[in-house]
């Protein structure tokens, strides 16, 4: 049985300006006249490869498509390449390829220069609940070709399915995984052929972690959006921030303290709880309306006294912040400093017009006001 094609979540639909990054394909909100004219074919793109049933289409599906994990079990074996281009509906602007499973790279037909040059990142898919001698043959052949293609593709191996696994089995998995692969690299001499590894799964939250971290490599801007966090912060008393893809719940960004599962999921359900009342009781009666806009905020306060707080950035971006009970005492100072993050946030993506945006490239200058950007402190100085 086939499910049918499932489009993205109701809010997308509401979404009106694109909002992408331009050095990696990413646009401005105002839609550029070449890019909106490019080919999807010429959009960078994220590969998804591995052996049939490994967990492709579930992955893409979950992450992209709001399935749940349940009904990945009916899902059809691929057998051409799925192409998902996602950038209508998420912040994520490139295109997603779905590989079948059986991909014969000694077909002429497989072009493999077309395929691999314009890749950013080439996620193998190895089932931990299967036999993975093959899989691991199959990931060797198809990084070391893929390499010789095109060396600056980010390689990833999800070793996937872990929610089958003990905790000890999983990290028994992944070491030995990640051994046999790297002595294959060896033995072929492509020790300069990194792979970077990650356990996951559709049934929990590890998966759009792994992912979070895939699509973050592919953002220039990444270091910026960092420090920008850090300082925001660092003068608003808050404990950790992520800067959320609202659609797909990867997140983009999030401050250099380091990230536990737990917060995580707490944000990401935050995010499914603000969505989810919006749809309920934010739009009109005939349905229309957004669900996330301009004017989305929450606030929940759990009886830990630790408060959660979202709010709108761009329209497929959240920043959602977790802090304690106290420093939202000074909600006042909060709001300001996120004002200026915000405004920082939309001069990273040259939200300005594409006039102006090819101004100062010609200029070669920052944008002025970023420069300028003053947050105040907690100790009520501006820094
Ligand atoms: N337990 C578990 N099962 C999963 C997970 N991800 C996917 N599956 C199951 O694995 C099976 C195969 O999933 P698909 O997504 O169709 O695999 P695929 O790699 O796209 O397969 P091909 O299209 O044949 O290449 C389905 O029954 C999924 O429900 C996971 O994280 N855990």
């Amino acid at each position: 049985m086939s499910l049918p094609y499932e489009e993205p979540a109701a809010l997308t639909g509401s979404f009106s300006v694109v909002e992408s990054f331009r050095d990696f394909g990413y646009g401005t909100e105002e839609p550029d006249m070449d890019e909106s004219a490019a080919s999807p074919d010429s959009k960078p793109r994220i590969l998804l490869m591995g052996l049939r049933r490994s967990g492709k289409s579930s992955i893409q599906k979950v992450v992209f498509h709001k399935m749940s994990p349940n009904e990945t079990l009916f899902l059809e074996s691929t057998s051409k390449i799925y192409k998902d281009d996602i950038s209508s509906s998420s912040f994520v602007n490139f295109q997603i390829w779905d590989f079948p499973g059986q991909v014969d790279f000694f077909d002429p037909t497989f072009d493999s220069e077309m395929i691999f040059k314009g890749t950013g990142a080439l996620i193998f898919v190895i089932d931990a609940q299967d036999d993975y001698v093959e899989a691991l043959g199959r990931l060797h052949l198809t990084v070391s070709r893929a390499y010789r293609v095109n060396p600056e593709i980010n390689f990833e191996v999800f070793i996937h399915k872990v929610d089958g696994l003990s905790d000890d089995h999983k990290i028994e998995t992944q070491r030995d995984i990640h051994q046999r692969a790297n002595d294959d690299l060896a033995d072929a001499s492509l020790e300069k052929l990194h792979l970077s590894f990650y356990l996951t799964s559709i049934y929990d939250h590890s998966i759009f972690e792994a992912f979070s971290k895939v699509v973050q490599k592919l953002i220039p801007q990444l270091p910026t959006l960092e420090n920008l966090l850090n300082i925001f912060i660092s003068h608003s008393g808050i404990e950790k921030a992520f800067l959320f893809d609202v659609v797909s719940k990867i997140y983009i960004a999030t401050d250099s303290s380091p990230v536990d599962m737990q917060s995580y999921e707490l944000c990401c359900d935050m995010i499914d709880v603000v969505i989810d009342v919006s749809c309920i009781y934010g739009l009109m009666e005939d349905g229309s309306g957004c669900a996330y806009d301009k004017e989305s905020l929450a606030i929940i306060k759990l009886n830990n006294t630790t408060v959660l707080y979202l709010k709108e950035v761009t329209k497929f971006l959240a920043l959602v912040c977790i802090l304690r009970e106290e420093s939202f005492e000074r909600k006042g100072l909060i709001d300001y400093n996120f004002h200026c993050f915000r405004k920082a946030i939309h001069e990273v993506f040259e939200v300005g017009s594409s006039a102006q945006h090819a101004d100062r490239m010609r200029a070669g200058s920052p944008s002025n006001s970023l420069a300028s950007l003053k947050y105040a402190a907690l100790n009520g100085n501006a820094v």
